[in-house]
């Protein structure tokens, strides 16, 4: 994975934008924004991840608010079989939100160093707030509005262009 600055002592450099602030009162709950426009493909933040044992996950953590806050992690056990373990984002990670339609933030696993890096998927003006994708299983009411499909007239217009 070439995004990452590996030093020759194996360390690998961590990189924070800093033009981002915590809000805290978001119909969301706390969310990050930016304070000055972020080009597109800038690193948002470099997060170590905290692996968690698929039974401590299952017997503990699930039964606690951090349930909220684990990501998927895939691994391939001692048997070469894949398994899914979740893992624990310190740092920014942790605070993004989801959005449906409208992500600015992309993410990245480095399942061999346990990191993952974000950055701006496209430019983000400054006042936006930064979100990712958690998928299409939501464990929440989603704050965004849902999106609509386009009015009837629209339609009816599209399928008079396909039709001539
Ligand atoms: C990883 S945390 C994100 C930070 C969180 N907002 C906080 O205040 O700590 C995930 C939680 O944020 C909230 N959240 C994230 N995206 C949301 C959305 N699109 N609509 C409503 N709530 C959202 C949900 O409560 C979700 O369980």
């Amino acid at each position: 994975m070439g995004i990452f600055l590996e030093d020759e002592d194996g360390s690998i450099s961590l990189q924070r934008c800093a033009d981002l602030e915590i809000k805290t009162d978001t119909p969301k709950g706390r969310g990050v924004f930016a304070t000055k426009d972020i080009p597109a493909k800038t690193i948002i933040d470099v997060c170590p991840v905290l692996v968690l044992g698929l039974k401590e996950n299952k017997e503990h953590i699930e039964q606690t608010s951090l349930y909220h806050y684990t990501y998927n992690w895939p691994f391939v056990d001692s048997n070469g079989v894949r398994k899914l373990a979740q893992a624990v984002i310190f740092g920014l990670g942790s605070m993004f939100n989801h959005a449906t339609n409208e992500q600015n933030v992309v993410w990245e696993r480095d399942t061999d160093r346990f990191i993952i890096t974000y950055r701006a998927f496209r430019d983000i003006p400054a006042g936006e707030e930064l979100c990712i994708s958690y998928g299409s299983h939501l464990t929440f009411k989603d704050a965004d509005p849902p999106v609509l499909p386009p009015p009837e007239t629209e339609i009816e217009q599209l399928n008079q262009i396909q039709i001539d």
